[in-house]
């Protein structure tokens, strides 16, 4: 039987704002199925207000992107001023089925004289056929019902199908045998058919995101600086399951609930699983889309003074600058003596010393090197005044000493030396005011010790993101659990999830296991939220009736800025962002599966904590690597755990795999210090042989 894709579109303020349920939408969707000869496939079912550009871009986009067969909208074509869904319709249609809109007209006509206040409008762009309906489930079933025996030559005229009408029209399939669901156009199945143009192979990692936004340097102090790298064990003040939920909580079970928890696009309950969507609803964003996207909403976090002992790991906020030389004398470079080098060589009187001693330095002696004179002294001490260089001690001969052999008296010089030998001048290191670390630079070891050395005690930082993280699934038991119960697995991610951070030194706050119930999520979201600068969760964000996590994101007022990746594993990963004052949280909804879950982390987390850690270079390290063995391509651009191994003599280090890389087994990120970056199958290439070079992103010490 042939298949017709639909659209339907509700278009109503009340409706959009969730303060009354559609419908209208799920009648008309069930009433189209009656039409003859075709299969229905409903491809796209959405909600808007009465704004005229997007009912306008809704059209478009399902028309020219998704080309549907029919479109059914539904509302805003009374005379009520914010009624604007013709006008809309008039802007895309490019020819006008006129006809239909007066068979509609006089038809309901015999139900109501208000149907002469319908003003919808009926036209056709490219090959999609659209048809205004009123609001109300009544007026819109009965109009449907008016047009809905035309319907079935009216697509296939518009599919193309004239000459097949002709020839079958007296044999109309019977059997309703579903023919399997393709892209009208395209032949692709259904579920990918909302993405027809295929995502670039591999997102780049050297071209993109806006790594320069500066943060906003007010609003310092680090309010939710609390836990440490280590304090994963105790939720900080909320104990998911025991916590109240103040906010409506969207099951049929929870009581006082104005209104329940929806479906972002659709409206419905989530608590009605047989409304669920049955084609994700979030576009598949290419892995291009979904870093840039990260990097250009993780804003560098406000500037904040740090102690240099305790700022490791921090990107500084200012130039330090030296506030005095350094060396701040003139200082020797060898264990010797000092001389006056037009001296040498010769033999000299040893007539004091210069030690790194402060308590014990020649300057406060006051006493002048002059010719034919010597001074002892030791590497890094000050030069005493008259001495213009140093003769090393191997380049010496003892001629004199005290009685008791305690001091030299007389040496002999036996090597010429030259002004300046062996003698560090003032400031030759740094000079006062230099600028000795650059602003964006992130503190290590070396750093601290040039903040020491130059006396910078106090710096400016950017505040560091703290991380909470919580694991989403009423199957899931604490890791302590002894023996499990039916159906009950032991939580893993959420440690992988902990450490993950901590081992790339970001605090995290552990929120523990939230069960799937929408209150509960709901309530931990909002204090992780709260309490922390970003989030992270770990499950409940693909298509399964437990799968709540959009929804609530949306319902607390977040803004899901990919709902979906075309990549493996990680497919269902979710990144939003929710304004919070004037700070802009990031909430990373992390796929359930283990692996999914750690790979996601260090292809979307890391780099945005580093981002908002107000690094440079937020993005990961890649290396490439040679194939150990043959890797098939899959259709998404996948990321397989290797270990990366150098053999001697070899610059490039070989990559060999982890094992079975299904994304629930675990043991394929055992031993795994880096992830293979492969492209996309194609027609032309379905796997690359041992011994290729590929890249291959840092995830580990090697
Ligand atoms: N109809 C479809 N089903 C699925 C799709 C899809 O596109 N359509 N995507 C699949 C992909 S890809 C992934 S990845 C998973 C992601 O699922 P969720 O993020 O919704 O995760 P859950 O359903 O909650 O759990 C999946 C799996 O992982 C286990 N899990 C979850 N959390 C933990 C944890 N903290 N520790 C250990 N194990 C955990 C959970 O028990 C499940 O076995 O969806 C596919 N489905
Ligand atoms: O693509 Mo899913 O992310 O891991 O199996
Ligand atoms: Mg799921």
């Amino acid at each position: 039987m042939n298949t017709i894709f639909v659209g339907v579109l509700t278009v109503s303020d009340r409706c959009s704002r969730g303060e009354s349920e559609d419908v209208s939408g799920p009648t008309l969707q069930k009433l189209i199925t009656e039409i003859k000869r075709f299969q229905v496939v409903i491809k796209v079912y959405k909600i808007v207000p009465d704004e005229k550009t997007e009912i306008k871009s809704t059209l478009k986009d399902w028309s020219d992107r998704l080309n549907l067969n029919l479109i059914l909208t539904t509302g805003g074509t009374g005379f009520a001023e914010r009624d604007v869904t013709p006008e809309a319709t008039r802007m895309v249609i490019e020819k006008e089925a006129n006809a239909m809109m007066v068979a509609i007209a006089v038809a309901s006509l015999k139900f109501s004289p208000n149907a002469m206040l319908s003003r919808a409008v009926c036209g056709i762009r490219g090959s999609t056929l659209i048809i205004n309906l009123p609001g109300s489930v009544k007026a819109s079933s009965e109009c449907l019902r008016v047009v809905l025996p035309s319907l079935p030559h009216a697509l296939s005229l518009l599919k193309g199908e004239v000459k097949r009408i002709s020839k079958d029209h007296m044999e109309l399939p019977q059997d309703g045998t579903p023919t399997p669901l393709k892209h009208p156009t395209t032949g692709t199945p259904t579920h990918l058919n909302t993405h027809p143009q295929v995502p670039p192979p591999h997102f780049n990692p050297h071209n993109t995101g806006t790594p320069h936004d500066t943060g906003t340097p007010h609003n310092t102090g680090a309010p939710h600086d609390t836990g440490t790298p280590h304090d994963t064990g105790t939720p900080p003040t909320l104990t998911p399951h025991n916590t109240g939920t103040p906010h409506n909580t969207g099951t049929p079970h929870d009581t006082g609930t104005p209104t329940p928890l929806k479906h972002p696009t659709t409206g419905t309950p989530i608590y009605k699983v047989a409304r669920r969507h049955r084609t994700s609803p979030y576009p598949l964003a290419s892995m291009d889309e979904a870093f840039s996207s990260i990097l250009r909403n993780a804003v560098p976090l406000p500037i904040i003074s740090k102690h240099y002992s305790d700022a490791m790991d921090h990107v500084l906020a200012e130039d330090i600058r030296a506030k005095s030389p350094i060396p701040p004398f003139p200082a020797s470079i060898m264990d010797g003596y000092a001389v006056i080098a037009s001296d040498t060589p010769c033999d000299l009187n040893v007539v004091g010393s210069s030690v790194c001693d402060r308590d014990n330095c020649n300057h406060s002696s006051g006493v002048t090197v002059e010719k034919g004179q010597a001074f002892r002294i030791t590497t890094g001490a000050p030069l005493p005044v008259g001495a213009n260089a140093v003769v090393p001690v191997e380049d010496t001969l003892l001629l004199k000493e005290t009685d008791n052999g305690r001091e030299e008296l007389e040496v002999r010089i036996l090597k010429l030396v030259r002004a300046g030998e062996s003698v560090r001048p003032i400031g030759c290191d740094i000079k006062t005011g230099e600028v000795v670390i650059k602003s964006s630079t992130k503190i290590g070891p070396s750093e601290c010790g040039i903040l020491a050395s130059v006396g910078a005690t106090t710096v400016k930082v950017h505040q560091k993101p703290t991380v909470a993280v919580f694991s989403t699934g009423s199957e899931l038991a604490s890791p302590e659990t002894e023996s499990l119960g039916p159906g009950e697995i032991r939580d893993s991610n959420r440690i992988l999830l902990i450490t993950t951070l901590q081992s790339n030194n970001f605090k995290t706050l552990d929120f523990g296991i939230v069960p799937d119930k929408p209150g509960e999520l709901k309530a931990a979201l909002l204090s992780a939220c709260e309490k922390a600068d970003v989030v992270v969760t770990t499950g409940g964000v693909s298509m399964g009736e437990k799968d709540f996590l959009k929804e609530i994101l949306v319902n607390i007022g977040a803004k899901i800025e990919f709902g979906r990746v075309f990549m493996k594993p990680g497919k269902p990963s979710t990144f939003a962002t929710l304004q919070s004052g004037d700070r802009k949280k990031c909430i990373f909804a992390l796929p359930g599966k283990f692996v999914s879950a750690v790979v996601t982390c260090n292809l979307f987390v890391l780099p945005a904590l580093r981002k908002l850690s107000g690094f440079l270079e937020p993005r990961p390290t890649i290396l490439s690597a040679k194939l150990s063995s043959e890797v098939r391509l899959d259709a998404r651009p996948e990321y397989q755990r290797v270990q990366l191994r150098w053999e001697p003599q070899e610059p490039i280090p070989w990559a060999q795999s982890t094992g079975r890389q299904v994304s629930s087994r675990l043991l394929s990120m055992l031993t795994a210090n880096a992830l293979l970056m492969l492209p996309p199958r194609s027609d032309t290439c379905t796997s690359i042989k041992r011994g290729e070079i590929v890249d291959a992103m840092v995830i580990d010490r090697f």
